[in-house]
């Protein structure tokens, strides 16, 4: 691992070598890393002579964009220290940070976000160790904190599928991605009808852990539904986005959030009613002519009596809403602890190998079903979008374009979560020779993610 820490810009991107696998006959490319200032670039090459070689490809170098290059020794935990651990004092402040990982199928994005053993501190994923230092430090505000008040982790977990995101802790329910008249992304199941006309769409599920154990324990139940599909490369392949929120929760907050959810569902039956007593008076009101057109009718008054009773029932419910919403706010206003509604957001992406689908081999494609062509390109054009947004964020312009596809849709809240948050990607790499391409793609495109980010723009 190269020791030196670049500063803490808005955005970071890491390299990470994964070790060679351990199969026959595999060999490793050559790459060596240099320091310019406080960050690094990464030169790699098929073959100790192939940069001289006319034929095949050649010797690549970076740009210096890179804030860290971990080497295949280097375990989690050390990637934690070096990555997640500095971003802690945002966090207890309330703020978001995200950790991306970035890499193509089988290169470590998985082992690096949850990690496959989740019991060895030094082996678990970035998101088990976050959770684990973030208890640690509850634990202690906890000690000199009143009942209700109590901090907890929220956690939760969805999958980013095309246009929908899939709920884990929820039996992997299916939500719809949506932007709301309020401007703002929401992801929502299906409509469900209650008892007594009441209309309910839920978000995605928190599930509160109020310990260590019983986070792991739900996060692992929801990783059991994870999707995965068939890949060439690495049978285990996943073809979503996976999601894992952390974020610094109370009783009060929970009940406050929930008590939203209820309010929203009574307020439906009430606005469709008004809406239809309006329309079906109005309706009344004209008749057609027998020329075909509409006029006034004679025989009918608009009740607008009716029409004022169903809107002042709705409006009560309105203000029912309102009123739930101001608890929310005035949770963290009251709040003994700024961490409240701190964040930790990581992103597992698809793998690296769909974007930029000209780049796929007609032989590889052709093996492509025509629903995993369109899986394919919807990635690409996810991974695209993901890139144009970090970018359009560093450079500070003025219309940060999220809408581009269902993935910065859903991302959007936690980029805009808090003013100075905080992101970071992690490019997974392997060092083997036949993945030499695929790992020339991904430091291309951590590259120019890393030239957007932080100061060096
Ligand atoms: N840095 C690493 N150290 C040790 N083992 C690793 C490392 N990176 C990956 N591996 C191992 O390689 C295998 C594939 O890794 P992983 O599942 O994380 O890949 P992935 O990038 O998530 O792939 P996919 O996109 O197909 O899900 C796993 O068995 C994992 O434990």
């Amino acid at each position: 691992m190269s020791t030196k820490q670049a500063p803490l810009t808005s955005f970071k991107v890491y390299v990470r070598w994964r070790p060679l696998p351990d199969e026959p006959g595999a060999t490793e490319i050559k790459r060596s890393n240099a320091e310019a200032g406080d960050y690094q670039s990464v030169t790699i090459s098929p073959s100790p002579d192939s940069a001289s070689s006319s034929r095949g490809p050649k010797a690549w170098t970076s740009a210096a964009s890179f804030a860290q290059v971990f080497d295949a020794g280097d375990d989690n935990r050390a990637v934690y220290e070096n990555v997640v651990s500095q971003t802690f004092p945002r966090i207890m402040a309330g703020k978001t940070c995200n950790f991306f990982a970035y890499g193509h199928t089988g290169s470590g994005k998985t082992h690096t976000i949850v990690g496959y053993d989740h019991e060895d501190i030094q082996q678990v994923g970035l998101s088990l160790s976050a959770a684990k230092e973030l208890f640690q430090k509850l634990e202690e505000l906890n000690s000199t904190t009143s009942d209700g008040q109590q901090l907890a982790i929220g956690l939760r977990m969805y999958e980013v599928r095309k246009k929908s995101a899939f709920d884990l802790l929820n039996g992997r329910t299916e939500c719809f991605v949506r932007e709301g008249s309020d401007g703002k992304t929401h992801v929502r199941g299906e409509t469900e009808t209650l008892e007594g006309g009441k209309v309910r769409v839920r978000p995605i599920l928190m599930v509160p852990c109020w310990s260590f154990d019983q986070l792991r324990k739900e996060l692992e139940k929801g990783l059991d539904l994870r999707a995965t599909g068939t890949s060439t490369v690495h049978d285990k392949s996943s073809r979503t986005h996976a999601v894992f929120e952390l974020e610094v929760v109370n009783k009060a907050l929970v009940e406050a959030r929930d008590a939203v959810i209820e309010r929203q569902s009574e307020l439906v039956p009430h606005g469709k009613h008004a809406t239809d007593v309006y329309l079906e008076e109005n309706s009344k009101a004209y008749i057609q002519g027998s020329d075909g057109k509409f006029m006034m009718n004679p025989n009918h008054t608009i009740n607008q009596a009716r029409i004022d009773a169903a809107e002042a029932t709705k409006r009560e419910y309105e203000q029912h809403l309102e009123a739930a919403e101001a608890t929310v706010s005035e949770v963290f206003a009251t709040t003994q602890h700024p961490c409240l509604g701190g964040k930790f957001v990581f992103v597992d992406l698809a793998g690296s190998e769909y974007y930029d689908q000209k780049s796929v081999s007609s032989a590889a494609a052709t093996k492509q079903t025509a629903e995993e062509r369109q899986e394919g390109r919807q990635i690409n054009s996810d991974l695209f979008a993901l890139k144009e947004v970090i970018r359009a964020r560093a450079l500070h312009q003025a219309r940060i374009p999220f809408r581009s596809s269902p993935l910065t849709m859903v991302l959007r809240e936690y980029f805009q979560g808090s003013e100075d948050g905080y992101s970071a990607m992690i490019l997974t790499v392997s060092p083997a020779a036949d993945q030499y391409a695929a790992t020339m793609n991904t430091v291309k495109y951590g590259n120019l993610v890393g030239m957007a980010g932080g100061d060096k723009v």
